[in-house]
């Protein structure tokens, strides 16, 4: 079975007044269908870019991009993404909002299905009796889940998440990652996270792959084997350190370091 997603051999640049500036220099990555991939390193070596590249709002200059055993060539409407900044319509209500990806991509749910379907997701991230609010009266926690909802409410075929949860104090965005995967459980997808946090990509990861700095490539990838039922826990175990301490000396060589000066 061909992966879900599968970038091959990526090059890109962009056009500067100081010239091209390179940004991915060759790089490979494959997540399996149902697949969680979280994407670290070093700032500003173009891991937004990726996600760019992945939904088809720009194109590789050298490589390529499939998802579902097609090549991407445009954007896509089977791309669900969520950001830092969750930017909620202020004029709509949370279920409108969740509801906007139903009124723009094509052959989506309409009218009650839709609406089920809106709250439903809403119920599985915990704001049942939040439908009707606007975004400015919910935390900044909530907005994100209600953005998370709005994400996936047409069952893209792959969800792209720019760190969504950089923004939020460490016990909401743990709280969040939890959610994560509750909602996976029930609602399942293949997933492409860019966080900083090295823990986050433990947790939600059943892969890390640790890009190197501009213009990355892929440096390292770590995989994860997933438990049934993820619980913060799991990352005070001595393998989450170990992991942890294996993924911080990659983003030290990534960050510049020799491999002799981070082992020494
Ligand atoms: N549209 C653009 N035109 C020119 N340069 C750009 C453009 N977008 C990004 N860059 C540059 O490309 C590099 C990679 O940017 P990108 O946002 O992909 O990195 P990143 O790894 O996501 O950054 P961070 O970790 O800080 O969020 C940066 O140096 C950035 O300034």
């Amino acid at each position: 079975m061909s992966p879900l997603i599968d970038i091959k051999g990526v090059k890109h640049a962009y056009s500067t007044a100081d010239g091209p500036l390179p940004v991915l220099d060759g790089l490979d990555v494959t997540v399996e269908e149902g697949g969680f991939c979280a994407v670290v390193g070093p700032s500003g070596c173009g891991k937004s870019t990726l996600t760019r590249l992945v939904a088809g709002l720009m194109m590789p200059d050298e490589g390529e991009v499939w998802l579902h055993g097609e090549q991407v060539k445009g954007p896509r409407s089977t791309v669900g993404m969520a950001f830092q900044n969750p930017v909620l319509l202020e004029w709509r209500t949370i279920l409108q909002n969740v509801l906007l990806p139903l009124e723009i991509v094509p052959n989506a749910l309409k009218g009650k299905a839709a609406e089920d379907r809106a709250r439903f997701l809403l119920s599985l991230v915990g704001l049942e009796g939040f439908e009707d609010k606007r975004p400015s009266e919910l935390s900044g926690g909530m907005r994100q889940r209600a953005s998370l909802c709005r994400a996936l409410v047409h069952q893209p075929d792959v969800l792209i998440l720019d760190e969504p949860f950089g923004a939020l104090d460490a016990f909401t965005r743990e709280d969040l990652w939890q959610t994560m995967h509750d909602v996976k459980a029930k609602e399942p997808f293949t997933a492409i996270l860019i966080t900083h946090d090295l823990r986050e990509s433990i947790f939600l990861g059943d892969q890390v792959v640790v890009l190197s700095g501009r213009p990355a490539r892929t440096q390292y990838v770590m995989n994860i084997p997933r438990s049934d039922k993820p619980t913060l826990d799991d990352l005070y175990t001595s393998e989450a350190a170990d992991r942890l301490a294996i993924l911080r000396q990659q983003i030290e060589i990534a960050q510049g370091r020799t491999e002799a000066e981070v082992e020494g």
